[in-house]
């Protein structure tokens, strides 16, 4: 869960870095390791993972007695998926696999060929969203990552989008830690259907 606090503790414009990720000298943390907040300083749902929301309502559970809510629907060897009906808001894992099935079936739906507007358009549209991004962190990092020099947006034509949203998403595997994917296959993953036919 060190994912967000791995890089030295950066100042934002939106929300805070959870400030008892720091202080190992405190005597007791206000929310678990892992827990990042938004900008009215409470945990940021979307930023967080459900694992460590998991923690919060433990310790919250353990601080403010069994009588509260979460601590009646949170017994102590709950899984992270009794805190996980349905139709509850997004972790952070949750709205990132939407995002990016929404981000790379935008790249597949692209013209092959792409005309100044669409060009135009959809320069507007990344920035957009890597400003509205609702888990702040993630944003703040894309919008980093894209405005860096040879990292801008490719928009002349499905492929160099759809390649380039490959490389966004694989920078965000390589912080996470995870496998990155071939994006020669991207097309397969996200327009096509992988040569074998099994999405046939
Ligand atoms: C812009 C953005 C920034 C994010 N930043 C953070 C962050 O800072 N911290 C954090 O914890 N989470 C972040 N996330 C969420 C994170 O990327 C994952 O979505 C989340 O961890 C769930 O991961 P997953 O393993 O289920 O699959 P996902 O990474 O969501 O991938 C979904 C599917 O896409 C396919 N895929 C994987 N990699 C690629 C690729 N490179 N190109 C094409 N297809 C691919 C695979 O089939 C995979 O199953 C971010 C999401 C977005 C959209």
């Amino acid at each position: 869960m060190d994912r967000f606090f791995a890089d030295a503790v950066k100042s934002n414009k939106k929300g805070s870095q959870n400030p008892d990720q720091h202080n190992g000298d405190a005597a007791a943390p206000k929310y678990p390791k892992g827990v990042v907040l938004g900008e009215d300083g409470k945990p940021c749902r979307s930023c967080t993972s459900k694992a460590d929301f998991l923690a919060l309502t433990r310790m919250s559970a353990s601080t403010e007695g069994a009588s509260t809510a979460i601590a009646k629907t949170t017994p102590p060897s709950a899984s992270t998926a009794s805190l996980d009906p349905p139709d509850c808001p997004p972790d952070v894992e949750e709205l990132g696999r939407g995002a990016w099935t929404l981000l790379h079936s935008i790249s597949a739906s692209y013209p092959p060929r792409a005309s100044p507007t669409q060009q135009s358009e959809m320069r507007q549209f990344l920035g957009l969203f890597g400003k509205l991004y609702p888990c702040w962190v993630c944003a703040e990092d894309f919008q980093d990552w894209m405005n860096k020099k040879g990292n801008e947006p490719r928009v002349e034509s499905r492929d160099r989008l759809g390649k380039w949203m490959c490389e966004a998403h694989n920078e965000v595997n390589r912080k996470l830690g995870k496998q990155e994917f071939d994006c020669g296959k991207w097309e397969e993953r996200w327009r096509t259907g992988w040569k074998d036919g099994r999405c046939d």
